[in-house]
């Protein structure tokens, strides 16, 4: 039986064919044999992924798929049972998380309770690296550590201008909206100058009216030649800028491509999906995506597919952020 919607089997950021771990023609980040498990549970188990170099990658899967989990072992906040990793062609593996971002790969964090009680601008500076004020003796001599903090701090306001923070820059970073927030948390990761971005769940809490803009910090960040890697669960932003999508589902890669491919494939349609279109991908179970895994290697006829039913999620803005939207 011929299958017209069999999607295409290379990709130009693709060596040889699209297949979930596919080596690409420029990867910042090679991934191999990575294991997480917490007690007897295996929360991440990738056997080999690349990530595309300059491009925006979208990392999606259900909840409990293992995506921050692997986004945390990237990035040394966690520490895996077994595997290895590189970023730029050097080893990261056993690399603390302070020297991954000194070597150019960083991640946003949520904004703490004690994030929240320092200014804006507290909070640019502590993204900042090599602080030289930080050494004992650089401590004691102002010279060094003032020129610095005045670059930092010049550094900050550039930052906080271009996302449109600088109003803010005194303000307690808590009194922030949603959307703020994010923006601020993507601000402070530049701090570092950072060749690749990591961006966890930028959409969550963000006001609809604010996320085209948001959308468009994204996209600036690969036209000023960094690559982005970013966990969501918003199906409108996997779908309008990013590259190419990686699906996990029970700690694995099942599938990979750009993101027109990823949608039209009829598994993960039926599985994401089903008949309601703009459904949070969030709602797949561990057990639909690995349906998506099964249904691949079976080759199954997609009438075989069944669309699953959906638990009911649904994103939450803040308080702050419905009086943005009114604003
Ligand atoms: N510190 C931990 N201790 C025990 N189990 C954990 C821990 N961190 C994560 N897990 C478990 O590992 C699995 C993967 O979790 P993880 O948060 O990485 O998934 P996720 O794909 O990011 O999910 P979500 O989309 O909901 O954020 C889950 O079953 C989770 O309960």
């Amino acid at each position: 039986m011929s299958d017209t919607t069999t999607p295409p089997r290379t990709h130009p950021l693709v060596e040889g064919e699209v297949a979930p771990g596919c080596k690409k023609v420029d990867a910042i980040v090679v991934a191999d044999g990575v294991v997480r498990q917490f007690g007897g549970l295996t929360a991440v188990d990738v056997e080999h992924v690349e990530i595309p170099r300059g491009m925006i990658t979208a990392l999606i899967g259900p909840n409990g798929a293992g995506k921050t989990t692997f986004f945390n072992l990237l990035t040394g906040f966690d520490r895996p049972n077994k595997g290895t990793w590189s970023f730029e062609g050097q080893s990261l593996a056993h690399v603390p998380s302070h020297k991954v971002a000194r070597r150019g790969m960083v991640r946003t964090f949520q904004l703490t309770k004690s994030l929240g009680r320092l200014t804006v601008l507290q909070n640019m500076l502590l993204g900042a690296r090599d602080q030289r004020g930080e050494g004992m003796f650089a401590a004691l001599v102002k010279p060094l550590w003032k020129a610095q903090e005045q670059a930092n701090t010049e550094r900050a306001d550039a930052l906080l201008a271009r996302f449109k923070l600088d109003a803010k820059r005194e303000d307690y970073a808590a009194s922030l909206s949603g959307g703020q927030r994010k923006l601020l948390e993507m601000a402070r990761a530049l701090m570092s100058e950072p060749t690749l971005v990591m961006l966890d769940e930028p959409m969550a809490g963000v006001n609809p009216a604010l996320t085209q803009s948001l959308l468009d910090h994204v996209k600036g960040l690969k036209d000023d030649g960094m690559t982005v890697l970013f966990v969501e669960h918003d199906m409108h932003m996997v779908r309008h800028i990013s590259d190419w999508v990686i699906v996990m589902a029970e700690g694995r890669v099942v599938a990979e491509g750009p993101p027109e491919t990823i949608m039209q494939n009829q598994a993960v349609v039926d599985a994401y999906l089903g008949a309601h279109h703009d459904t949070d991908l969030g709602t797949l179970t561990n057990q639909q995506v690995a349906q998506i895994h099964h249904d691949a290697d079976a080759d199954v006829d997609a009438d075989d597919a069944s669309a699953p039913t959906t638990d009911a999620s649904t994103a939450s803005t803040t308080d702050a952020d419905q009086e943005e939207g009114r604003r």
